[in-house]
């Protein structure tokens, strides 16, 4: 029972490569764009083909009907989005489309996995810059086979906080983020970045880069494989009103240490979400 997973860990990796050579291919040619929530949430070709081929890999693996998938683009077409305690595969091709778009160097596949509701491990595979970030519960995060670790600052003027806009340009969204990075850049900060991916940039929290990443509006999909990194490499996860992390209600912050975090969740001004889990009609 000991390694009962270790083979879908490996799996996980080759499927995240081959999504990612698919990404990097795809990139070259000329790149149709579609949009889906709002005029700025974009979509292509590539990120339907390669859900696709990353959902085909798996179940040609593990078998018809054993395992669950919540893929962006899946549910983008009206697929439940309700973890359960099955076996469940939790899928972003492409994280940071609109980076793929535009020709910005930061795009990853995102790929976790969890079982009983608790995530068993992670892959981030930042293909353009071909770095593949792993971790696996209780086993230690990896990019590109070197262990990572969060960085140990824990004085927030010594900091680098990520955060992004997200695809909600509602008036009250767009104050409130901006509000929130306006006093955090002021307490001063060292800097405020963010690569246009929610799980690269929870890699950039894990390789100590930075000392956190927060956002309202992200997906499960966004952030599920970074969590597992994040945590293997000593930091924490946490709501964005300081609770534990619930994957399902699309806020959150990961930071290296809770000092860092409870003092970047002091400046977050909240706004609402619609829980991915949430019914239909609400969405
Ligand atoms: O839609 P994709 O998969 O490209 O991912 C999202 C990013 O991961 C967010 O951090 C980011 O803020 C955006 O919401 C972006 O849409
Ligand atoms: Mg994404």
């Amino acid at each position: 029972m000991e390694d009962q997973w270790q083979r879908a860990y490996d799996f996980a990796v080759e499927v995240a490569r081959k999504a990612g050579e698919e990404i990097r291919k795809a990139g070259e040619r000329e790149i149709r764009v579609m949009t889906k929530s709002s005029t700025v949430d974009l979509v292509t070709k590539t990120d339907e083909r390669v859900e696709k081929i990353i959902i085909g890999s798996l179940t040609d693996e593990f078998g018809e009907g054993t395992h669950c998938f919540i893929g962006e683009e899946s549910v983008a077409k009206g697929e439940p989005c309700i973890l359960t305690d099955k076996p469940t595969w939790i899928i972003d091709p492409v994280d940071g489309t609109t980076n793929f778009v535009h020709g910005f160097p930061f795009v990853a596949v995102s790929i976790a996995f969890a079982v009983n509701k608790q995530l068993e491990f992670g892959v981030v595979y930042s293909c353009l810059e071909d770095k593949m970030y792993k971790a696996r519960k209780g086993k230690g995060a990896f990019c590109n086979d070197q262990q990572i670790q969060v960085s140990d600052v824990k004085d927030i003027h010594k900091s680098i906080i990520i955060s992004e806009h997200g695809t909600d340009r509602s008036p009250e969204k767009v104050t409130k983020t901006f509000s929130t990075m306006q006093k955090i850049l002021c307490i001063p900060v060292h800097g405020l970045r963010g690569s246009g991916t929610a799980a690269t940039n929870m890699c950039l929290v894990a390789t100590g880069a930075v000392e956190a990443f927060f956002e309202i509006g992200i997906h499960c999909w966004d952030i599920a494989a970074g969590a597992v990194i994040v945590q293997e490499a000593g930091g924490i996860l946490l709501d964005v009103d300081g609770g534990p992390l619930d994957l399902m209600s699309r806020r959150m912050v990961s930071a290296n240490n809770e000092t860092i975090a409870k003092r970047i969740i002091k400046e977050i001004e909240i706004f609402p979400v619609v829980r991915d889990d949430a019914p239909a009609e609400k969405q």
